[in-house]
């Protein structure tokens, strides 16, 4: 009863007995050996995984050792209730919000506001924001980028992109001018920067030494919390004291925030209405969004210079068109009319997505469950699914380890050909399901996919129609920590502004 009262990932349980993938027949501290051989080579680790057909045990360093479902159990990993697996403890513990966060409170619920909010109000306001976001693209750009025209320069998306995509996405969270806040910008990087350090590092700490350490290993996110919250605090005491006296200040905003404020005003309950509580929420997004953002887009620049340049004339003679098409206005439809350009993400994502798991989630029913081949997990035990050998298996997608950008957009174009509508819009990047997981799959997939497929596709217009790139001799390999996929973070691509862009937005959306 006492192991029962703890979370999930707080106890130990006792593992199944089965094959464990990595380890060597005859071999002393098989787990150890498995869990090293496994974390510093997962793509061979993952694939060997993949080819057991029945369930196994696969240790890695950040998590643990997870039993791992073969395919056929997929559907029913997915079935799972909050009180048999859960995604929402794992988070939890990935990233240790009880000493992460400034206030754990904002994630207690299985369904915080910030989700919810995403869910019913981001990705329904995506075509209103769109003119917003493509307007600080071209404003972020011009300044953390470089931009004469007379000669390619070195570029490493790993350092500059960021601060574009915060710039970007801040402009849809808090709106403008608090968006263009060195202090905002700068912080809401630092912050997930530190959090993904920090909870690795906590997760590390024997849980009795963690209340001691985590003070001290948690001040970087701290200083970075406090300087985000200083920078965003006037806005919101602002609105705060405009909804007081003005009935109708809420309509001239149309963000984030907002829509938090607005939340917490029909809650009536003082928690929600705290600015703490409000700016914690917009803090959150940041570190959502933020490296999640920037990753596909570094993954997807480096696809495309380090591979045939007909790809990228193709892909501008596409946003020229649909431009043209819709009046120079970025609108839903405007990038509906862009299929390649969609298409292109969704394969550099295919081959690169951000974890090569998706979804591991410890038992939470305490007395266990049992899967359809009849395997008892118990309270604790950690299962997953291998994401990265789907997205690479050669029976969904032929030539997997190719780039090949238009992949999507031929497969989409031959189910329209057939009157297959529904196949066709499974092609879309934000489309997910048991063979693209890189997303995530089923309840908890990722709910901000819309706005990102969207303010990324606008941002990589952008750069095509203004920027020429060189060609990279070759594909800079993307590394790895644990069971996570990064983008290549030291290398750089040579970029040069144009000296006249391909095409100019109308109305200033240049
Ligand atoms: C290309 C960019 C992005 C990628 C690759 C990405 C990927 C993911 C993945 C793999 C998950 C985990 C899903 C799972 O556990 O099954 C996730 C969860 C999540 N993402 Fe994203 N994400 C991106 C952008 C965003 C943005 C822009 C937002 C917010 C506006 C966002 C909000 C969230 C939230 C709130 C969750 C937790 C969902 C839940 O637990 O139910 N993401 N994302």
């Amino acid at each position: 009863e006492r192991v029962r009262s703890k979370r999930p990932y707080e106890v130990r349980p006792k593992l199944p007995a089965l094959p464990i993938v990595g380890a060597r027949e005859g071999e002393w501290l098989p787990t150890l050996r498995a869990m090293w051989r496994n974390s510093t080579d997962i793509r061979a680790a993952v694939a060997a995984g993949y080819r057991f057909t029945e369930a196994c045990l696969f240790p890695v360093i950040d998590l643990g050792t997870a039993v791992v479902l073969p395919p056929a159990e997929v559907a029913w990993f997915l079935e799972q209730p909050e009180t048999k697996l859960s995604a929402h403890y794992h988070q939890l513990d990935a990233f240790q919000f009880d000493y992460t966060l400034t206030d754990p409170q904002l994630v207690r619920d299985v369904k915080p506001l910030h989700k919810t909010l995403i869910n019913t109000k981001l990705t329904r306001e995506i075509n209103n924001l769109l003119p917003l976001l493509a307007d600080e693209v071209a404003r972020s750009v011009s300044e953390v980028w470089r931009t004469d025209t007379d000669s390619f320069r070195d570029l490493c998306p790993m350092d500059v992109l960021p601060h574009v995509i915060s710039r970007v996405v801040n402009r849809a969270f808090v709106g403008a001018p608090t968006c263009y806040s060195r202090a905002l910008v700068d912080n809401g990087i630092a912050f997930a920067q530190t959090l993904g350090y920090t909870s690795i590092a906590l997760r590390f700490t024997p849980q009795t030494l963690r209340p001691v350490f985590a003070p001290l290993m948690t001040l970087p996110g701290k200083r970075a919390t406090r300087r985000f919250f200083a920078a965003l605090r006037p806005e919101v005491d602002r609105r705060l004291h405009e909804m007081r006296t003005d009935a109708g200040a809420a309509s001239k905003y149309n963000d984030f925030l907002q829509w938090t404020i607005d939340a917490a005003m029909d809650s009536g309950d003082e928690y929600q209405a705290r600015p703490r509580t409000i700016m914690g929420r917009v803090l959150i997004l940041n570190f959502v969004s933020i490296h999640t953002s920037t990753f596909a887009l570094s993954h997807v620049l480096f696809d495309l210079a380090a591979h045939s340049p007909a790809y990228i004339d193709e892909l501008r003679a596409e946003i020229v068109g649909a431009l043209e098409a819709h009046g120079g206005h970025w609108t839903k439809q405007t990038l509906a009319d862009m299929p390649k350009l969609d298409s292109a993400f969704r394969e550099s994502q295919r081959m690169n997505p951000v974890s090569t798991m998706a979804s591991p989630m410890p038992v939470t029913d305490p007395n266990g469950i049992t899967t359809p081949s009849g395997l008892h997990l118990r309270y604790g035990t950690y299962v997953a699914v291998l994401a990265y050998p789907i997205l690479h298996d050669p029976n969904l997608y032929p030539d997997p380890e190719t780039f090949r950008p238009f992949r999507f957009a031929d497969r989409r174009e031959t189910a329209s050909q057939q009157g297959l509508k529904m196949e066709s819009a499974r092609q879309a990047w934000t489309s997910v399901s048991t063979t693209y997981p890189a997303f995530g799959m089923g309840r908890h997939a990722c709910p901000g996919r819309f706005f990102a497929s969207s303010s990324l596709k606008i941002t990589l217009a952008y750069l095509l129609m203004n920027y020429d790139f060189e060609k990279l001799p070759e594909r800079p390999p993307s590394p790895t920590i644990g069971f996570s996929l990064l983008p290549p973070l030291k290398a750089s691509i040579r970029f040069k502004r144009r000296e006249k862009p391909l095409y100019v937005l109308d109305k200033g959306q240049d």
